[in-house]
């Protein structure tokens, strides 16, 4: 469908980026279609043997889910295909087609964009418009509604909706059980610089199915958006200082603010998005506290069965030069287990390696679900259809023909919308170590700062 001449890297433009992955539109406006591209992997600071033990026991979990690990995307389709799509549903799905880029193709974007491209892609459906643009000459699946407003996407980055209550928690780390990790993980990013504010974004607010508590959660991610919150008008992505004007300005004539924040609310509870999203996070029962011992253990049993092996018998925890000996001993993230952690983890340790690989895999399967972005476009109608909803709804069925669309009436009005889910990729074993760490921090902060102490 595309050609990926070097020549043609220039009719990508970027649409957006994480740590992982950079996403291009085709320029023309004529497709809908993004190319998310991985960025290639930074040299990682990990002792070979560790990463080898890990690779092994990676493929030992997913054993019989994932059988194939090779280049070509086929570990990330059979994971979305396996594993996620039961859980959350086909409806908001739209697995990209894997494409390996010609190797000009990627340098020359990389080029571009000064960024670290691998050749590893995927082309998908741009979720940031409908399927076609008003503006557009109109095509088979064009009957839509006529609109008075630009098409707006709004990206939502959840995060995680629930309190841990695993018994494996140290008991140091109560607050845990009490404060959302977002707003723990905020206190972190304030004194690493990397939060210039604090966000009072609740994602357990969001998650509650309480509407109120959920116009407010979207408030204060419109306050203070960080990258939980993105705007996208007619498929442009929109600067993050500008993100409240821009909003405002698109949608004054037609309720202003306040009627984004309750059609965002109103679709989000019409389509249960939050609900699957929330289930899939709860996989993760027994906190990184527990799951990082369970991996520990499990490498430590591969090293004892491989004979001759001289693997590291414990995870890159322990055996990789980035832990941090700066840190305070004393601190209950360094002690030695509680015995209520001991206690707590028994079960887990004696679990045979089917369950245990099971409940590694679902740690994994809930950090996506933690990690992922919801898309939700939509476009309000000129047309003002009466006041009876029943038949506004079938009108408004019987009208729209972008099969991915959705009709959500209010006073009569129509507002076509589409939710779709990105960045559900697969989470490496070894990240949960950079959890573990990263886990620690947070606590480390949160019990040395007062300031924090108090806010929290
Ligand atoms: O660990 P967290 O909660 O900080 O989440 C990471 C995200 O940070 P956030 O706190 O949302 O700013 C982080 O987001 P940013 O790149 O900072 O926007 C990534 O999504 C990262 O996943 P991956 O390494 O790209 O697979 C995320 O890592 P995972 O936890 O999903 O492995
Ligand atoms: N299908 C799509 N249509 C339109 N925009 C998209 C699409 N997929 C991704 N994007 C945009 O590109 C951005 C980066 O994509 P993505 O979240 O997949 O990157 P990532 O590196 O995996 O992110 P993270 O750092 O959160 O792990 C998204 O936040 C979103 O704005």
């Amino acid at each position: 469908m595309y050609d990926f001449e070097p020549e043609e890297a220039s009719c990508w433009r970027l649409k957006g980026q994480g740590n992982a992955n950079a996403v291009f539109a085709y320029a023309s406006g004529k497709e809908h279609h993004v190319l998310r591209v991985r960025k290639e992997k930074l040299p990682e600071n990990t002792h070979p043997e560790t990463s080898e033990a890990l690779a092994g026991l990676e493929k030992k979990v997913w054993e019989g889910v994932i059988t194939d690990w090779g280049s070509g995307g086929a570990a990330q389709d059979q994971y979305e295909n396996k594993v996620l799509r039961p859980l959350l549903g086909a409806e908001c799905f739209h697995r990209g087609e894997y494409v390996r880029l010609p190797v000009d193709f990627a340098a020359t974007l990389a080029r571009t964009y000064g960024l670290q491209l691998s050749q590893d892609a995927w082309i998908a459906p741009d979720h940031t418009v409908f399927c076609p643009q008003p503006s557009q000459e109109p095509g088979p699946r064009s009957r839509t509604l006529s609109c008075a407003m630009p098409t707006i996407c709004l990206e939502l980055k959840p995060k995680c909706g629930f309190l841990p209550t695993s018994p494996c928690i140290h008991p140091g780390h109560s607050i845990k059980r009490r404060v959302p990790r977002f707003q723990l993980h905020q206190q972190l990013k304030l004194a690493q610089g990397k939060a210039e504010n604090r966000s009072s974004y609740n994602p357990l607010d969001l998650f509650s199915g309480d509407s109120l508590k959920m116009h407010e959660a979207l408030n204060d991610l419109l306050t203070c958006p960080q990258n939980n919150l993105r705007l996208f008008v007619d498929g442009e992505p929109i600067a993050q200082h500008r993100l409240e004007q821009k909003l405002v300005e698109v949608s004054s004539p037609h309720g202003g603010l306040d009627w984004v924040l309750s059609t965002i609310t109103a679709i989000l509870l019409q389509t249960g998005v939050l609900i699957k999203v929330l289930g899939v996070q709860k996989l993760d029962t027994y906190d990184v506290e527990g799951i990082k011992v369970l991996v520990d253990s499990l490498l430590a049993e591969a090293s004892k069965a491989s004979a001759g092996s001289s693997a590291q018998p414990s995870g890159p925890g322990k055996a990789d030069s980035c832990t941090d000996t700066t840190k305070p001993p004393q601190s209950t993230s360094e002690a030695p287990l509680h015995e209520a952690q001991r206690e707590a983890l028994k079960p887990l340790l004696q679990l045979d390696s089917a369950a245990a690989f099971q409940a590694v895999r679902d740690y994994l399967t809930a950090v996506t679900a933690k990690d992922l972005s919801i898309m939700i476009t939509f476009r309000r109608s000129s047309r003002h259809t009466g006041s009876d909803d029943s038949a506004v709804r079938h009108t408004a069925q019987m009208e729209v023909r972008d099969p991915e669309a959705h009709v959500l009436t209010d006073g009569g009005h129509e507002t076509e919308y589409m939710v779709a889910l990105v960045d559900l990729d697969i989470k490496p074993l070894k990240k949960i170590y950079e959890h573990w760490k990263l886990d620690r921090d947070i606590m480390w902060m949160v019990a040395d700062d007062p300031v924090a102490s108090e806010v929290l």
